[in-house]
């Protein structure tokens, strides 16, 4: 599926270093620096009330960690999914009166203009779940086969007799054995969440999981492939006609654009489970390897005191601010004030910090710039350093306000760096 367009990143002379960033699975500070491409998978959207400052805060943080790799010399191999077809999205085309395809492909739409408006580093590999039905069919056949999914009859399903008796999935839901794939491979639930087994149940629960059903292994077991019901959008396929669960789709993205063992999966916190311990299961069920070396979450942004997000409808939209007048570059100067990693409110205020700190970049680095007093090589050396910690962007931006304050020696060395690294073009 088609992207949106690369945003300009001038290469900016002086050493720079891979970034250390903070992986969930380890709880501690890792290096990113890959063996050669620098691989990153980061979930993308599923496609409705799209794209709200909370997606804009964690598709932003993966920008930066790009634009750190590509600074220290890396090239990257980035991949994005999109989650075209599933029961939010499914439950919002009904409650709306539009047909979910169009529903799905408007808000894609609306995506790509808001990230091209932003700047953000588009993924090389932009994959939609719809587009990848039959890979998703053929992994959970695969994992019925070794023994590592399962059916669970299924009273609403469309009555469906198996072509050929034997088969005992069709017609039913399959769900991944976790206590199976912890047997065959390496990996363990909680690798990545290091959960306790009561919170895995909540949250399970809280965010699509079904852990009360009836005929499953294990309550914690996920859902790998939903067999056709009546109103719902189904595919034919080797496991029967129905469609994917959730976890599997990235797993399988993933696999198919980057391999295993990439370099970082991330995504935000509200991922980190059931979804990434999930998709990590699935990847080393299939591929006996693990999927990802680092984990990396951003915080979730809130809006009148809760987690922004479709289904409160406490949104900011990125298109309504643009519309209303603000300037991208100020968006994302609000936006990288705030550490990735943490949880924090948006109010209107954030976005006049911005516009007020773009002004006053524009005028001490800007095309009228005039040189003074500061070092730029120095400045943007103690840049790089803010930003291979753990991409800690809060610090840049105090350190450029700094270097407003005085001028510096070569302004549009410096405005050459700010546009790289912090993807601002003054
Ligand atoms: N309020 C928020 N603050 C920060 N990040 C958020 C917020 N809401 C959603 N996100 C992040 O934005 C990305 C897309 O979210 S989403 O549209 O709900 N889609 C999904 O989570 C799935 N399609 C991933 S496969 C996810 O990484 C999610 O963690
Ligand atoms: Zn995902």
């Amino acid at each position: 599926m088609r992207a949106w367009q690369h945003p300009q990143i001038p290469s900016v002379p002086g050493p720079s270093t891979a970034p250390w960033l903070h992986d969930t699975a380890s709880d501690s500070l890792v290096e990113a620096k890959p063996t050669d491409v620098a691989r990153l998978y980061v979930c993308g959207i599923t496609p409705y009330d799209a794209t709200h400052i909370g997606h804009a805060a964690t598709y932003l943080a993966f920008d930066t960690l790009q634009r750190v790799w590509r600074d220290a010399g890396y090239r990257v191999h980035y991949a994005q999914n999109v989650t075209d077809v599933d029961d939010p999205l499914l439950e919002r085309a009904i409650a709306t009166g539009v047909d979910w395809r169009d529903l799905a492909e408007s808000q894609v739409e609306l995506f790509r203009t808001d990230m091209a408006a932003l700047r953000i580093i588009p993924p090389n590999d932009y994959v939609a779940v719809t587009d990848v039905i039959d890979e998703v069919a053929a992994a959970v056949g695969q994992l019925v086969a070794a023994g590592m999914a399962y059916s669970v009859p299924t009273a609403d399903a469309l009555s469906v007799t198996p072509v050929d008796g034997t088969d005992p999935v069709r017609g039913s839901d399959v769900y991944f054995d976790i206590a199976a794939a912890e047997r065959q491979t390496a990996w363990q639930i909680g690798d990545e969440s290091n959960l306790s087994r009561a919170d895995m149940l909540l949250l399970s629960a809280e965010r699509g999981g079904d852990p009360d059903r009836p005929g499953k292994r294990d309550p914690l077991d996920p859902m790998l492939w939903r067999a056709a019901r009546a109103g719902e959008p189904a595919w034919e396929s080797e496991v029967g006609p129905g469609r994917p669960g959730w976890h599997i789709e990235c797993s399988v993205i993933a696999l198919q654009e980057l391999g295993t063992d990439f370099t970082v999966q991330g995504g935000g916190a509200d991922l980190i489970f059931p979804h990434h311990d999930m998709s990590a299961g699935h990847a080393a069920a299939l591929s006996g390897h693990p999927l990802a070396g680092v984990y990396s979450h951003t915080g979730m942004v809130a809006y009148q005191g809760e987690k922004m997000s479709k289904s409160l409808g406490n949104l900011v939209l990125v298109s309504v601010l643009l519309q209303q007048g603000a300037d991208a570059r100020a968006i994302r100067l609000a936006l990288l004030a705030q550490h990735y990693r943490t949880d924090w409110t948006w109010t209107d205020a954030h976005l006049g910090i911005g516009t007020a700190r773009l002004a006053r970049w524009t005028a001490a680095f800007g095309a009228d710039a005039v040189p003074g007093t500061a070092t730029s090589s120095y400045v943007i050396g103690t840049l790089r350093t803010a930003l291979v910690n753990d991409l800690d962007t809060p610090t840049a931006l105090a350190l450029v306000d700094k270097a407003a304050l005085t001028g510096v020696s070569d302004p549009a060395l410096l405005a050459r760096a700010v546009d790289a690294l912090l993807g601002v073009d003054l």
